[in-house]
Protein backbone atom coordinates (compact mmCIF):
# COMPACT_ATOMS: atom_id res chain seq x y z
CA UNK A 1 0.00 0.00 0.00
CA UNK A 2 0.90 3.53 -1.06
CA UNK A 3 0.52 6.64 1.07
CA UNK A 4 0.85 10.17 -0.96
CA UNK A 5 1.18 13.19 1.36
CA UNK A 6 -0.91 15.95 -0.19
CA UNK A 7 -0.77 19.33 1.18
CA UNK A 8 -0.28 23.24 0.11
CA UNK A 9 -1.51 26.33 1.82
CA UNK A 10 -4.86 27.24 2.85
CA UNK A 11 -7.03 27.69 -0.35
CA UNK A 12 -4.30 26.80 -1.94
CA UNK A 13 -6.52 24.30 -3.72
CA UNK A 14 -5.99 20.89 -2.14
CA UNK A 15 -9.72 19.92 -1.47
CA UNK A 16 -9.78 20.73 -5.58
CA UNK A 17 -6.78 18.18 -5.88
CA UNK A 18 -7.99 15.89 -3.87
CA UNK A 19 -11.44 15.60 -5.80
CA UNK A 20 -9.68 15.35 -8.62
CA UNK A 21 -8.27 12.18 -7.49
CA UNK A 22 -11.46 10.97 -6.05
CA UNK A 23 -12.99 11.07 -9.29
CA UNK A 24 -10.81 8.86 -10.85
CA UNK A 25 -11.05 6.35 -8.03
CA UNK A 26 -8.57 6.89 -5.71
CA UNK A 27 -9.01 7.26 -2.57
CA UNK A 28 -8.46 10.36 -0.41
CA UNK A 29 -8.08 10.69 3.65
CA UNK A 30 -9.20 14.37 4.39
CA UNK A 31 -7.25 15.62 7.78
CA UNK A 32 -9.88 18.38 8.10
CA UNK A 33 -12.83 15.67 7.93
CA UNK A 34 -11.23 14.18 10.90
CA UNK A 35 -10.64 16.98 12.65
CA UNK A 36 -14.22 18.54 11.94
CA UNK A 37 -14.89 14.45 13.59
CA UNK A 38 -13.26 14.22 16.89
CA UNK A 39 -14.31 17.76 18.02
CA UNK A 40 -18.26 16.53 17.46
CA UNK A 41 -20.42 17.21 20.34
CA UNK A 42 -19.80 14.66 23.26
CA UNK A 43 -16.78 13.52 21.35
CA UNK A 44 -13.93 13.12 24.06
CA UNK A 45 -12.13 16.26 21.76
CA UNK A 46 -14.88 18.57 22.43
CA UNK A 47 -15.18 17.88 25.96
CA UNK A 48 -11.07 18.86 25.70
CA UNK A 49 -11.44 21.62 23.81
CA UNK A 50 -14.03 23.27 25.44
CA UNK A 51 -12.23 22.34 28.99
CA UNK A 52 -9.46 24.71 27.85
CA UNK A 53 -11.41 26.94 25.86
CA UNK A 54 -14.66 27.50 28.09
CA UNK A 55 -18.12 27.58 27.29
CA UNK A 56 -18.13 30.60 25.08
CA UNK A 57 -16.65 28.14 22.16
CA UNK A 58 -20.05 26.29 22.21
CA UNK A 59 -22.90 27.29 20.07
CA UNK A 60 -26.72 26.84 21.62
CA UNK A 61 -27.02 23.49 20.47
CA UNK A 62 -23.67 22.55 22.24
CA UNK A 63 -21.25 21.91 18.92
CA UNK A 64 -18.25 23.67 18.43
CA UNK A 65 -18.51 27.58 17.46
CA UNK A 66 -16.11 26.77 14.77
CA UNK A 67 -15.44 30.85 13.61
CA UNK A 68 -15.39 31.92 16.78
CA UNK A 69 -12.91 29.00 17.65
CA UNK A 70 -11.32 29.40 14.45
CA UNK A 71 -11.22 33.65 14.97
CA UNK A 72 -9.30 32.96 18.42
CA UNK A 73 -6.50 30.38 17.46
CA UNK A 74 -5.83 32.18 13.75
CA UNK A 75 -4.61 35.66 15.45
CA UNK A 76 -3.04 34.19 19.12
CA UNK A 77 -0.16 31.32 18.31
CA UNK A 78 0.07 30.10 22.04
CA UNK A 79 -3.65 29.42 21.53
CA UNK A 80 -3.53 27.90 18.10
CA UNK A 81 -0.09 25.94 19.74
CA UNK A 82 -2.76 24.55 22.58
CA UNK A 83 -5.82 23.27 20.50
CA UNK A 84 -2.98 21.62 18.03
CA UNK A 85 -1.37 20.11 21.10
CA UNK A 86 -4.63 18.60 22.24
CA UNK A 87 -6.26 17.41 18.74
CA UNK A 88 -3.16 16.13 17.51
CA UNK A 89 -3.81 12.52 19.30
CA UNK A 90 -7.43 12.37 18.14
CA UNK A 91 -6.70 13.73 14.23
CA UNK A 92 -3.79 10.94 14.01
CA UNK A 93 -5.85 7.89 15.41
CA UNK A 94 -8.78 9.27 13.33
CA UNK A 95 -6.51 9.56 10.20
CA UNK A 96 -4.87 5.82 11.09
CA UNK A 97 -8.36 4.62 11.23
CA UNK A 98 -9.32 5.68 8.43
CA UNK A 99 -5.95 4.25 6.70
CA UNK A 100 -6.82 0.77 8.15
CA UNK A 101 -10.48 0.74 6.75
CA UNK A 102 -9.38 1.88 3.38
CA UNK A 103 -6.18 -1.15 3.50
CA UNK A 104 -9.06 -3.87 4.98
CA UNK A 105 -10.88 -2.81 1.88
CA UNK A 106 -7.50 -3.42 -0.67
CA UNK A 107 -6.51 -0.55 -1.73
CA UNK A 108 -3.60 0.13 -2.66
CA UNK A 109 -2.89 4.09 -3.37
CA UNK A 110 -4.46 6.33 -0.96
CA UNK A 111 -3.75 10.27 -0.67
CA UNK A 112 -3.64 11.98 2.93
CA UNK A 113 -4.81 15.37 2.30
CA UNK A 114 -3.43 16.63 5.55
CA UNK A 115 -2.68 20.88 5.55
CA UNK A 116 -0.51 20.96 8.37
CA UNK A 117 1.57 17.34 6.80
CA UNK A 118 5.16 18.66 7.10
CA UNK A 119 3.99 21.04 10.54
CA UNK A 120 2.84 17.68 12.13
CA UNK A 121 6.01 15.16 10.34
CA UNK A 122 3.60 13.35 9.05
CA UNK A 123 5.54 13.76 5.28
CA UNK A 124 7.92 11.49 7.15
CA UNK A 125 4.79 8.27 6.62
CA UNK A 126 4.41 9.32 3.15
CA UNK A 127 5.55 8.60 -0.34
CA UNK A 128 5.51 11.20 -2.46
CA UNK A 129 4.45 14.36 -1.25
CA UNK A 130 2.56 16.32 -3.20
CA UNK A 131 2.04 20.07 -2.89
CA UNK A 132 -0.58 22.30 -3.95
CA UNK A 133 0.80 25.56 -4.95
CA UNK A 134 -0.05 28.63 -5.92
CA UNK A 135 0.68 32.25 -6.43
CA UNK A 136 0.48 34.45 -3.31
CA UNK A 137 -1.73 37.10 -5.11
CA UNK A 138 -4.05 34.34 -5.88
CA UNK A 139 -4.13 32.63 -2.74
CA UNK A 140 -5.42 35.78 -0.75
CA UNK A 141 -7.59 36.42 -3.49
CA UNK A 142 -9.86 32.89 -3.36
CA UNK A 143 -8.90 32.57 0.59
CA UNK A 144 -10.97 36.08 1.18
CA UNK A 145 -13.73 34.94 -1.90
CA UNK A 146 -14.28 31.30 -0.19
CA UNK A 147 -14.51 32.43 3.22
CA UNK A 148 -15.93 35.72 2.49
CA UNK A 149 -13.75 37.24 5.49
CA UNK A 150 -11.72 40.79 4.59
CA UNK A 151 -7.64 40.64 3.63
CA UNK A 152 -6.01 41.23 7.19
CA UNK A 153 -8.66 37.76 8.66
CA UNK A 154 -6.96 36.30 5.02
CA UNK A 155 -3.46 36.89 6.29
CA UNK A 156 -3.76 35.69 9.97
CA UNK A 157 -5.20 32.30 8.78
CA UNK A 158 -2.00 32.32 5.87
CA UNK A 159 0.44 32.94 8.44
CA UNK A 160 -0.78 30.45 10.75
CA UNK A 161 1.01 27.74 8.48
CA UNK A 162 4.67 27.27 7.55
CA UNK A 163 5.41 29.66 4.27
CA UNK A 164 4.22 27.49 1.21
CA UNK A 165 7.31 28.74 -0.41
CA UNK A 166 9.09 26.68 2.13
CA UNK A 167 6.62 23.82 1.48
CA UNK A 168 7.42 24.20 -2.00
CA UNK A 169 10.77 22.98 -1.23
CA UNK A 170 10.24 20.00 0.63
CA UNK A 171 7.60 18.74 -1.49
CA UNK A 172 8.63 15.66 -4.48
CA UNK A 173 5.68 16.61 -7.05
CA UNK A 174 4.45 20.56 -7.12
CA UNK A 175 1.27 21.14 -8.80
CA UNK A 176 0.77 24.78 -9.76
CA UNK A 177 -2.92 25.61 -9.10
CA UNK A 178 -2.45 29.22 -9.95
CA UNK A 179 -3.90 29.50 -13.50
CA UNK A 180 -7.61 27.66 -14.52
CA UNK A 181 -9.19 24.12 -12.97
CA UNK A 182 -8.09 22.91 -16.66
CA UNK A 183 -4.47 23.61 -16.35
CA UNK A 184 -4.43 22.10 -12.90
CA UNK A 185 -6.36 19.05 -14.63
CA UNK A 186 -3.49 18.57 -17.11
CA UNK A 187 -0.49 18.78 -14.11
CA UNK A 188 -2.74 16.33 -11.99
CA UNK A 189 -3.14 13.75 -14.98
CA UNK A 190 0.84 13.36 -15.26
CA UNK A 191 1.40 12.93 -11.08
CA UNK A 192 -1.57 10.02 -11.33
CA UNK A 193 -0.19 8.34 -13.96
CA UNK A 194 3.21 8.62 -11.66
CA UNK A 195 2.08 7.21 -8.86
CA UNK A 196 -0.24 4.53 -10.25
CA UNK A 197 2.42 2.80 -11.75
CA UNK A 198 4.11 0.34 -9.66
CA UNK A 199 7.20 0.58 -7.48
CA UNK A 200 10.75 -0.35 -8.74
CA UNK A 201 12.81 -3.33 -7.11
CA UNK A 202 14.84 -0.26 -6.02
CA UNK A 203 12.01 1.99 -4.63
CA UNK A 204 10.37 -0.86 -3.18
CA UNK A 205 13.51 -2.01 -1.57
CA UNK A 206 14.07 1.58 0.04
CA UNK A 207 10.35 1.42 1.39
CA UNK A 208 9.54 0.56 4.94
CA UNK A 209 7.40 -2.11 3.66
CA UNK A 210 10.60 -3.38 1.83
CA UNK A 211 12.69 -3.04 4.31
CA UNK A 212 10.14 -4.61 6.73
CA UNK A 213 10.67 -7.64 4.53
CA UNK A 214 14.15 -7.89 4.42
CA UNK A 215 14.43 -8.22 8.00
CA UNK A 216 11.87 -10.95 8.52
CA UNK A 217 13.48 -12.91 5.93
CA UNK A 218 16.71 -12.17 7.11
CA UNK A 219 15.26 -13.10 10.85
CA UNK A 220 13.20 -16.16 9.60
CA UNK A 221 16.39 -17.19 7.43
CA UNK A 222 18.48 -17.05 10.22
CA UNK A 223 16.15 -19.05 12.59
CA UNK A 224 15.78 -21.67 9.95
CA UNK A 225 19.34 -22.22 9.44
CA UNK A 226 19.70 -22.37 13.33
CA UNK A 227 17.34 -24.93 13.50
CA UNK A 228 19.15 -27.48 11.13
CA UNK A 229 22.22 -26.81 12.57
CA UNK A 230 23.54 -29.80 14.67
C1 LIG B 1 -9.61 26.33 13.85
C2 LIG B 1 -10.84 25.59 13.36
C3 LIG B 1 -11.88 25.45 14.48
C4 LIG B 1 -11.47 26.43 12.19
O1 LIG B 1 -12.54 25.69 11.65
P1 LIG B 1 -13.09 26.03 10.18
O2 LIG B 1 -14.31 25.17 9.99
O3 LIG B 1 -13.29 27.51 10.09
O4 LIG B 1 -11.96 25.66 9.16
P2 LIG B 1 -11.52 24.20 8.63
O5 LIG B 1 -11.47 23.23 9.75
O6 LIG B 1 -12.35 23.83 7.46
O7 LIG B 1 -10.01 24.46 8.21
C5 LIG B 1 -9.71 25.24 7.07
C6 LIG B 1 -8.24 25.32 6.88
O8 LIG B 1 -7.63 26.03 7.95
C7 LIG B 1 -6.31 25.57 8.10
N1 LIG B 1 -6.12 25.18 9.51
C8 LIG B 1 -6.95 24.49 10.29
N2 LIG B 1 -6.43 24.30 11.51
C9 LIG B 1 -5.24 24.90 11.49
C10 LIG B 1 -4.22 25.05 12.45
N3 LIG B 1 -4.36 24.54 13.66
N4 LIG B 1 -3.09 25.72 12.09
C11 LIG B 1 -2.96 26.23 10.87
N5 LIG B 1 -3.89 26.12 9.89
C12 LIG B 1 -5.01 25.45 10.21
C13 LIG B 1 -6.14 24.40 7.15
O9 LIG B 1 -5.53 24.81 5.96
C14 LIG B 1 -7.55 23.97 6.87
O10 LIG B 1 -7.65 23.35 5.61
C15 LIG B 1 -10.47 24.19 12.82
O11 LIG B 1 -9.72 24.30 11.66
C16 LIG B 1 -9.72 23.35 13.83
O12 LIG B 1 -10.32 22.76 14.71
N6 LIG B 1 -8.37 23.27 13.67
C17 LIG B 1 -7.53 22.49 14.54
C18 LIG B 1 -7.40 21.09 14.00
C19 LIG B 1 -6.37 21.02 12.93
O13 LIG B 1 -5.20 21.10 13.18
N7 LIG B 1 -6.84 20.85 11.66
C20 LIG B 1 -5.98 20.68 10.53
C21 LIG B 1 -5.85 19.22 10.21
S1 LIG B 1 -4.18 18.74 9.98
N1 LIG C 1 -7.69 26.61 -10.36
C1 LIG C 1 -8.66 27.28 -9.71
N2 LIG C 1 -9.30 28.30 -10.32
C2 LIG C 1 -10.25 29.01 -9.68
N3 LIG C 1 -10.65 28.78 -8.42
C3 LIG C 1 -10.06 27.76 -7.76
C4 LIG C 1 -9.05 26.96 -8.37
N4 LIG C 1 -8.64 26.05 -7.47
C5 LIG C 1 -9.36 26.26 -6.36
N5 LIG C 1 -10.21 27.27 -6.52
C6 LIG C 1 -11.13 27.84 -5.51
O1 LIG C 1 -10.30 28.35 -4.46
C7 LIG C 1 -10.85 28.04 -3.19
C8 LIG C 1 -9.85 27.20 -2.38
O2 LIG C 1 -9.71 25.94 -2.98
P1 LIG C 1 -9.75 24.61 -2.09
O3 LIG C 1 -10.94 24.62 -1.18
O4 LIG C 1 -9.59 23.45 -3.01
O5 LIG C 1 -8.43 24.84 -1.22
P2 LIG C 1 -7.88 24.02 0.03
O6 LIG C 1 -6.40 24.05 -0.09
O7 LIG C 1 -8.53 22.69 0.11
O8 LIG C 1 -8.38 24.92 1.25
P3 LIG C 1 -8.28 24.64 2.85
O9 LIG C 1 -6.85 24.74 3.23
O10 LIG C 1 -9.05 25.71 3.48
O11 LIG C 1 -8.86 23.28 3.10
C9 LIG C 1 -12.17 27.35 -3.44
O12 LIG C 1 -13.20 28.30 -3.41
C10 LIG C 1 -12.01 26.79 -4.86
O13 LIG C 1 -13.23 26.64 -5.51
Amino acid sequence: MRLVGLTGGIASGKSTVSNLFISEGVPVVDADVVARDVVKKGTGGSKKVVKAFGNDILLENGEIDRARLGHIVFTDPAKRQLLNRLLAPYISSGIFWEVFKLWIKGSKVIILDIPLLFETKMDQQTSPVIVVWVDPETQIKRLMARDGIPEEQAKNKINAQMALDQKKTKANIVIDNSGTIEETRLQFQKVLNQISRPLTWKEYALSRDGIFLLLTSAVVGVLAVRKNLP
